[in-house]
């Protein structure tokens, strides 16, 4: 005999707390750079090179790395601001079963693209620029409802009210306008526009960094409560751990556009697994459970993300680094950018591979000094290990790199990985 299934039953059950809501699969944004009268493309900058990451209903996932490792730009992806140049980003708009193909965003039907849009707002961390400044509260906070037809007229306007007293605004703010508000309260009319439309998850773009740290306070005790009471799945972006470590359930750190370590965040703060997440927490002691533990110090600027290191992305400023961790002719070429004397009198590098060159300079004199500092401490040991020929005739220098493979995330257990040839290792 046949079974008729409830239609709202299939939409409940299709909505389990801790299912899957956002698949990330894959995730590149490379963005061409551009040069010359023709302005022809030299180069990608790889601000997001193959990420893959899941949200799950009601949680909140944080989004951590420096300033430029391309948080943004994956935030903006996952928010379906900006189209990625290749990878996946999988939505659950409720039609029911695992995640597939139907549910990547850039292919969803109308209907289902219209549903995406609903349950996916935005808050950013400039409220001044995402706020028009010439509408008034009511029109702010009340457009998401009149786009989307919700309500009009007084309905709308009390809707709106609901709204603001959400999030500790009410009545008395509808007719002001965005100047009239304080940091804090501008940031509480942003999420009750972002709240408008009932949304499953919100991206949250650095949403208390603008903010003194009594406001910040207060705006992510509201975040938290309203996560509770709408069972909402956060994506929280930023750059401070003792945020992330408040609010997240998951942690992703970001290096140079790729995820080097993830995990339950309690995991993540008590036994990260990679340097760059272990550097992140030195930075900030009072939040290590061990005082006495060693402060890591990172050396050297982020490479730059056009041509980003080989195989682990951190190794050009790991302090653990090995032999194996992707030492590459491009190294060596970095490190003659930090010294003025040596790039001036170097006239030419003619690559064989990544791993192979021969570097031509003006005088014999300066390719026996890069000899030399190539032999000193003035690089890692793991380089100089991992230098397998090294010759000069002439002015001219031969080195060779030994192969590494490219370093992907290991699983640790209980949805932890990293990235990192330690991994699992470290403690
Ligand atoms: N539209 C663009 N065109 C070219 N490069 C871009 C563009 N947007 C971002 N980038 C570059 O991509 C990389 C990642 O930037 P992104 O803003 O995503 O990083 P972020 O971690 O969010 O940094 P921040 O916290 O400073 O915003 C950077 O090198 C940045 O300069």
């Amino acid at each position: 005999m046949m079974t008729m299934q409830n239609p709202m039953t299939e939409i409940a059950t299709s909505k389990k707390a801790g299912d899957t809501l956002l698949s990330v699969r894959n995730l590149k944004k490379h963005f061409p750079i551009k040069d010359g009268v023709l302005q022809s493309t030299v180069g990608h900058v790889k601000a997001v090179d193959d990420v893959s990451f899941d949200i799950r209903r009601g949680e909140t996932v944080g989004l951590v790395g420096e300033s430029g490792c391309g948080k943004t730009t994956l935030s903006q992806c996952v928010a379906g601001l900006m189209e990625p140049t290749s990878g996946e980003v999988l939505f659950d708009t409720g039609r029911g079963g695992t995640l597939g193909p139907e549910d990547r965003i850039d292919r969803m039907s109308g209907k289902q693209k219209a549903k995406y849009r609903r349950n996916v707002q935005m808050v950013f961390q400039d409220n001044f620029a995402s706020l028009n400044p010439r509408n008034l509260v009511v029109d702010i906070v009340g457009r998401p409802l009149r786009v989307h037809g919700e309500a009009s007229g007084g309905l709308l306007t009390e809707r709106v009210v609901e709204l603001l007293e959400q999030v500790g605004l009410g009545r008395q703010h509808l007719y002001r306008y965005p100047h009239q508000f304080s940091g804090g309260q501008r940031q509480r009319i942003s999420i009750a526009r972002a709240l408008a439309l009932d949304p499953d998850l919100i991206v949250l773009d650095e949403p208390t960094s603008a903010l003194d740290v009594s406001v910040q306070a207060q705006i992510l005790n509201l975040l938290g409560d309203l996560q509770q009471q709408r069972h909402l799945a956060y994506l929280f972006v930023t750059h401070d751990l003792s945020v992330v470590r408040h609010m997240a359930d998951r942690t992703v750190t970001m290096y140079l556009g790729r995820v080097v370590e993830h995990g339950p965040t309690e995991t993540i703060f008590r036994d990260a697994q990679h340097p760059y997440t272990k550097a992140l927490l030195a930075a900030k002691p009072d939040l290590d459970d061990d005082p006495d533990a060693p402060i890591a110090t990172l050396e050297g600027t982020i490479p730059d993300p056009a041509r980003p290191p080989k195989a682990c992305r951190f190794h050009t400023r790991c302090p653990v680094a090995t032999p194996d961790c992707g030492w590459e002719v491009d190294d060596i070429v970095r490190l003659l950018e930090s010294d003025d004397t040596l790039f001036e009198r170097l006239s030419g590098v003619s690559r064989k591979s990544e791993l192979e060159a021969e570097l031509a300079f003006e005088t014999e004199e300066a390719a026996c000094k890069l000899w030399e500092v190539l032999r000193s401490d003035r690089v890692p040991e793991a380089m100089r290990e991992a230098t397998e020929i090294l010759d000069v005739k002439g002015s001219k220098l031969n080195v060779r790199f030994r192969d590494s493979d490219e370093i992907g995330l290991r699983a640790l257990g209980s949805g932890h990985e990293a990235a990192c040839v330690h991994a699992g290792r470290l403690s």
